[in-house]
């Protein structure tokens, strides 16, 4: 049996000898260059926090000490030293999570991937422990990138406040995020990283002076308890000591000897503490340090010794679409600049950077700077794309609708990983912008259905200069081109039967799936047209006209039910007094489990079968509701006819 393997909980580890810790180490990575090159997943970040992680449970008690993971991708060591080293289906349908997962554990407290919170969690739990006097520490793990994140300074700002309260900051500072990470913050980092640090300074004092008779050990403890100022002279303490953060370090965090006792420092102290660890993103794996894009951040199925992906490529993704026909703009208009949250090539912008580095800017992980950065471009005169995933567009619905939309300004927003993403499971979908989204005045959103409309719609969208526009597309592969058979208003039609009396509003990505399920439902001799209405916020003023020419329409979308551009229909039609029903196919208002995503779509109902059967069903009990009130008016002309035949009776033997 090996280390790793005799490791069952925490608890294990507190036995071993420093070079067991070593070996433990090893077989860590071992395992985690072969497990998630067979599955998949964040290996990168994993590979950087072994030793790290390895301290913080030897020096903590988990789960009464609490141990959070900003964005928590980084935290497949912490499961693995916690009971769960089965990794066959990580991140698949029944496997682990690629995130701490409550359900799995009581050593996991924050759930979602959504970066730079862990601190504001923190601040939660120390408050509430301080209140109800329960004992335990409270220890955040967040990463240099998601320290660019605003909310991890709204908590810094709170958590310094208050002197008196124990809480454990470990700043995992790799010097990445995907890519190096930017902005001032870092180059702060930098510095600290390049000093030796006060403890060094310390360390080498205890040594010498402790050694010196008499005065010296005055002396020490005088050093020991300086104030900032001299603390500076020998090595800055940076703004987290300006704050009122007791500062430990640069520490070398793969060192775990100096790691180990850094913690037990923090532990000790009775206040807010951070200490910062300077760790290698990728460490111990070559190709990963080597991969200088991201480290390694997520990887697909791969050969562990070559490197070469195992899942044959299924065609041009849509974010390698979006990446051409960005650059093939940004030569004709170069007033098109770009902005990323720190993820220039996963939402592609990669080339456009390449081709115009002045015109692209990462933000770091601030989505909501994004957001009201272009609100400034575009009031100073250029347009800006600004390329998100989905989901975390949500954190920035404020400055969508206040900064960027009440001012009119020409934003337009590309969101790459829209709909099911499946396998980063819940808070990874991009389920919710064409419902929450449908509340902001003069937003225009696109739904492309392939490549051709998805060059087309950018374009579009580009085009608009006095309102924010947005173009949402799927993570997967683009699938082949689907012509339009005709046009009504602003809207495609893919698909026109003899007779139609469904009308199937198929948005984006779902035209597939609704033309097959015109298909199925064709056989049964039910009709339908099939329209892609391109652009899906605002409704397009043709369709309660095209929808009144039919006795049911089924709106089609990779997005919420609730709210969205199904709901958005069923409105339009109201507002026009067209009265035939509207069925909404969407996500359902939960939370999805991680799994592949035609899994996922398959468990939710977004299939032709699916789609085509509730529409059947929703025809029969119309049909059968039509026959009922049929067969009433007839059963109430018949007694008419009776009770005036009894009358006619009466009337003549009267
Ligand atoms: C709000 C938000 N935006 C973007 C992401 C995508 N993302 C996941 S991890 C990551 C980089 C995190 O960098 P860092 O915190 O330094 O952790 P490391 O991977 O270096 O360990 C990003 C941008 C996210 N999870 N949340
Ligand atoms: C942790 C995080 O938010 C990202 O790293 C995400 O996992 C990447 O997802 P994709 O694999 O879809 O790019
Ligand atoms: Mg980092």
């Amino acid at each position: 049996m090996t280390i790793l393997e005799s490791i069952r909980g925490p608890r294990d580890l507190k036995a071993l000898s420093e070079a067991e810790l070593g070996e433990l180490s090893d077989e860590i990575r071992d395992f985690l260059v072969h497990a998630v090159a067979r599955t998949g997943g964040h290996l990168g970040p994993n590979l950087g926090v072994v030793e790290l992680t390895i301290a913080l449970h030897r020096v903590f008690e988990s789960p009464v000490d609490r141990i959070l993971w900003d964005t928590g991708h980084q935290s497949y060591v912490h499961k693995m030293l916690t009971g769960r080293q089965d990794f066959s289906k990580l991140r698949g349908k029944g496997g682990l999570s690629g995130y701490p997962s409550r359900e799995e554990s009581e050593h996991d407290v924050i759930e979602n991937s959504h970066a730079s919170t862990a601190l504001g969690w923190a601040d939660g739990l120390a408050k509430a422990r301080q209140v109800q006097g329960e004992k335990g520490h409270v220890v955040a793990v967040i990463g240099d990138g998601a320290l660019t994140g605003g909310m991890a300074w709204e908590a810094l700002n709170n958590i310094a406040a208050a002197r008196d309260r124990p809480l454990i900051i470990v700043v995992n500072d790799n010097e990445r995020s995907y890519a190096p990470t930017i902005g001032g913050l870092a180059n702060h980092l930098a510095t600290l990283r390049t000093t030796d640090g006060y403890e060094k300074f310390l360390a080498w004092g205890k040594d010498v002076l402790q050694r010196t008779p008499v005065v010296g050990n005055t002396l020490y403890e005088s050093l020991h308890g300086a104030k900032k100022g001299f603390k500076d002279a020998f090595a800055p303490q940076g703004m987290f000591e300006d704050l009122g953060l007791k500062y430990l370090g640069p520490i070398d965090g793969h060192d775990m000897r100096a790691v180990e006792s850094a913690l037990r420092r923090a532990k000790r102290f009775h206040g807010p503490v951070l200490v910062h660890c300077l760790t290698e993103k990728g460490r111990g794996y070559e190709p990963a340090l080597a991969h200088e894009e991201d480290h390694f951040h997520t990887v697909g199925v791969m050969d562990p010794l070559t490197c070469a992906p195992l899942t044959p490529s299924s065609g041009p993704s849509w974010t390698s679409v979006f990446g051409d026909e960005i650059v093939r703009i940004g030569e004709e208009r170069e007033d098109v600049v770009a902005i990323t949250a720190a993820m220039l090539h996963p939402v592609g912008l990669g080339k456009f950077a390449e081709r115009f580095p002045d015109r692209v800017w990462d933000v770091g992980i601030a989505e909501q700077h994004a957001a009201v950065s272009a609100a400034g471009l575009a009031t100073g005169g250029l347009h800006p794309v600004v390329a998100v995933y989905a989901t975390f567009l949500n954190r920035a619905f404020d400055q969508l609708l206040m900064d960027v939309a009440l001012h009119r300004c020409g934003v337009t927003f590309v969101l790459d990983r829209a709909g099911v993403t499946g396998v980063d499971g819940p808070s990874h979908n991009g389920m919710w912008d064409m419902s929450v989204l449908q509340v902001v005045p003069g937003l225009r959103i696109a739904a492309p259905r392939d490549a051709e409309q998805l060059r087309a719609q950018l374009r579009e969208a580009v085009a608009v200069d006095d309102a924010p526009t947005l173009v949402r597309f799927p993570k997967e592969s683009v699938g082949p081109e689907i012509p339009a058979v005709g046009r009504v208003g602003g809207m495609d039609v893919l698909h026109r039967a003899e007779r139609p009396e469904v009308l199937l509003v198929a948005v984006g990505v779902m035209a597939p799936v609704c033309l097959q399920a015109a298909e199925l439902l064709q056989a049964r001799g039910i009709g339908c047209t099939v329209v892609d209405p391109r652009w899906v916020k605002p409704v397009d003023p043709a369709l309660p006209e095209l929808a009144a020419a039919h006795r049911l329409v089924a709106v089609v979308e990779d997005n919420s039910r609730a709210a969205g551009v199904g709901s958005a229909v069923a409105l339009a039609l109201g507002d026009a007094e067209v009265d035939v029903p509207v069925r909404r196919f969407g996500i359902p208002e939960q939370f999805l489990a991680h799994a592949k995503r035609n899994e996922v779509l398959a468990d939710i109902g977004l299939t032709p079968v699916e789609v085509a059967g509730r529409i059947g069903a929703s025809l029969a009990v119309r049909e059968q509701a039509a026959g009922a009130v049929r067969a009433a008016a007839d059963a109430a002309r018949g007694s008419a006819g009776a009770a005036g035949a009894v009358m006619a009776v009466k009337e003549k033997t009267e």
